[in-house]
């Protein structure tokens, strides 16, 4: 990584080293985006590569045993790789709930926040972080996030979890278990998988983590990137925005991307890199970002659906079973998930990990 600049260096040192976050730099005051958080013009989201009429599918999930509802989940995943749900049961109150408990846990004094950053927090089942790997990024990105690794044994250390948000995430974890189950049971219907064993459900969903993300206001978003440009190592991953919107899919088209409408009350649904390996490709796991909002403080919340850390993973029996050769060889998650966090974001690239 080229050398950063002297200024470049304290803001480091203040937002990641003294666990500020870049929460805490716009508490500063500041009016211009910092250099360290200026991306060049080619990484740049322009108006330019905006879609403005596209948008992805909004599936009504009210019957799961439709068989037009199935379909359209299959055949989202596999042509978008991302739709939205309305009407999936998860009620409006507990969607809410989250929202606004994100927002309490980042409006919190610093010295109440730092008790949780990476390396001060009491368990290692919740931690504050900000941008992604601040360590291999150059400009790093406009977000602090609050992670909550959320299967059941995880669940024991809920007691040493911030009490002004705790709750709510555990609230929302558990309402959108059922949800989880029936998408799941859906596309891998869609895959010849007639159900999903105690074996199956470990690599699919035994490792759920729930994030709190947080995007201050920026003083030129247009500058920065929220989150950049990837794919979700996930199976599937559960997103809740809040309505100031923000979040675009890539489209087919070179360098061209679509909003993703906020919906009051749907959930966002986006396919992720195993349930894509798994399916030999028909499911696919498309590229996204995020830009922050220039005058208002945005919050979402996504549960990242993963397999138990030892879990292997491949193409599935079912799908290969024609003959069809497989595109991806076999790989544990816990290897597939440091890879994902030992560089910046960058496309597509983590599945190279995986491809024969
Ligand atoms: C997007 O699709 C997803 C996402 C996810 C999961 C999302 C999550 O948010 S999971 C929770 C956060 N992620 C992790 O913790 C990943 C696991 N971490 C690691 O593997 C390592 O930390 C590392 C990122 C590879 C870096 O390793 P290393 O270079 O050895 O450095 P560390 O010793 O870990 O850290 C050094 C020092 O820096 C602190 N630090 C690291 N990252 C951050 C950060 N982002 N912000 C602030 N501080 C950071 C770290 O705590 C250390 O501090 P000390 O004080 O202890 O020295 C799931 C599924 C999907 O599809
Ligand atoms: O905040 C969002 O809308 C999406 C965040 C995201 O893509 C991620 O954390 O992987
Ligand atoms: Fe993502």
């Amino acid at each position: 990584m080229p050398p950063r600049n002297p200024n470049s260096e304290k803001i480091l040192d203040f937002v990641v080293n003294k666990g500020n976050g870049i929460k805490g730099l716009v508490d500063t005051g500041i009016e211009t985006v910092p250099d360290l958080y200026i991306l060049p013009i080619e990484e740049r989201l322009l108006p330019n590569n905006i879609l403005p009429y596209d948008s992805i599918p909004v599936i009504d999930v009210s019957n799961w045993d439709d068989p037009k509802v199935k379909e359209s989940i299959c055949d989202a995943a596999g042509q978008w790789g991302f739709f939205q749900i309305i009407n999936h049961g998860v009620p409006l109150h507990v969607l809410d709930a989250v929202k606004e408990a994100a927002h309490r846990f980042f409006g919190l004094p610093y010295e109440e926040r730092n008790k949780y950053w990476a390396g001060n927090s009491p368990t290692d089942t919740v931690t504050l972080k900000t941008s992604f790997v601040p360590q291999a990024e150059a400009v790093l990105e406009w977000k602090d996030y609050l992670s909550f690794r959320c299967s059941p044994r995880d669940l024991e250390s809920f007691p040493l979890w911030p009490p002004v948000c705790r709750d709510e995430v555990v609230e929302y974890m558990e309402s959108a278990k059922s949800v989880i189950r029936k998408l799941l049971e859906v596309l891998l219907e869609g895959l010849k998988v007639k159900q999903i064993d105690k074996a199956r459900e470990y690599t699919l969903m035994a490792s759920p983590i729930v994030n709190l993300m947080y995007y201050p206001h920026c003083p030129n978003p247009d500058l920065t990137a929220g989150v950049g440009p990837h794919s979700d190592i996930s199976t599937l991953t559960i997103l809740l925005q809040d309505d100031n919107g923000g979040l675009y899919v890539r489209a087919t088209e070179n360098d061209s991307w679509i909003h993703v409408l906020p919906i009051n009350g749907a959930l966002v649904i986006n396919i992720g890199d195993i349930l894509q390996i798994m399916s030999n490709d028909r499911y696919k796991s498309i590229e996204h970002r995020v830009v922050a909002n220039g005058s208002k403080d945005r919050v979402s919340v996504p549960i990242f659906v993963n397999p138990g850390p030892d879990a292997v993973f491949g193409p599935l029996p079912e799908v290969l079973e024609s003959g069809e050769e497989p595109l991806y060889k076999e790989v544990v998650f816990s290897d597939y998930f440091k890879y994902f966090f030992s560089k910046k974001h960058d496309g597509k690239k983590s599945m190279d990990f995986a491809r024969i």
